[in-house]
């Protein structure tokens, strides 16, 4: 293949890769109706989701959003999307976010943007969490992407000590690397602390991994999302579908 030709390929492929992640918000995005609380997640398709949004609000949809990190609320400001907090605006009736991986039980692997926190505070506020992803995110067992899992900047050595320790207890080896936002820079989150990327590969039991992360002092959260999730929109060459269900409870 010439190189042209691969360029061009390139560019064909990234091109309906975003067409996808558009085609999943705007199907989540029907569900949408006048007055709802809704949560902001992050990253490139919740940005699909958020700009479809600001185009429905300019046309007088009325809504209140509560964003999941500064970036998302940098862009919704940017296109006047009412916002709030949780604060001023503690229960919600619909979070739309992305996911780096999700499986069938619609358990999820999130905060390769690392706002995994937020997002998970904000999605456990939420009556009903949308899911939008296109189908390269679809897994039959978690683990392929790195678990991200955030912790608190104190013992930080330590505590990736004690994450190695606990998913060793599970079978599960695999390097941990503390996520940088350029090399030798530490990236830091909102919230102010640190990421650490746990490559384990497969990991047969999501449940139990979640449960022992959460119990580690250091630990401040991680990206396992079990239970949050009521529905996945999938986006493929064929068009969208959805797993789960759209106006009720998580799997
Ligand atoms: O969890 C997230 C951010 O913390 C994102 O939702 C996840 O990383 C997916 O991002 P993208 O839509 O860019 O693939």
């Amino acid at each position: 293949m010439s190189e042209r030709r691969s360029e061009a390929n390139v560019r064909m492929s990234a091109f309906s890769a975003e067409a996808m992640k558009r085609a999943a918000a705007r199907a989540a995005l029907e569900s949408v109706t006048h007055g709802m609380r809704l949560g902001l997640g992050t990253g490139s398709t919740a940005a699909h989701f958020v700009d479809l949004l600001g185009a429905r609000v300019k046309e007088g949809l009325e809504v209140v959003c509560v964003p999941t990190s500064e970036r998302t609320r940098a862009q919704a400001e940017s296109l006047g999307i009412p916002l709030s907090t949780l604060d001023e605006t503690p229960q919600l009736d619909l979070t739309v976010d992305g996911a780096d991986e999700f499986d069938a039980a619609l358990r999820l692997i999130k905060g390769g943007g690392g706002a995994l926190l937020r997002e998970k505070i904000v999605a456990a506020a939420s009556t009903r969490m949308f899911v939008i992803a296109d189908a390269t995110k679809e897994v039959r067992t978690l683990g392929a992407f790195p678990l991200p899992v955030e912790i608190d900047r104190f013992g930080a050595r330590s505590t990736m000590l004690h994450i190695e320790r606990v998913a060793r207890g599970l079978g599960l080896i695999g390097p941990l690397a503390m996520r940088e936002a350029e090399p030798g820079e530490r990236f830091i989150t909102d919230g102010g602390h640190y990421i650490v990327d746990c490559a384990f590969g497969a990991i047969d039991d999501p449940d139990a991994l979640a449960a022992r992360l959460s119990a580690i002092p250091g630990v401040v959260d991680h990206g396992l999302f079990i239970g949050l999730a009521t529905a996945i929109f999938i986006a493929g060459a064929e068009g969208v579908r959805i797993l789960g269900n759209i106006s009720g409870d998580p799997l």
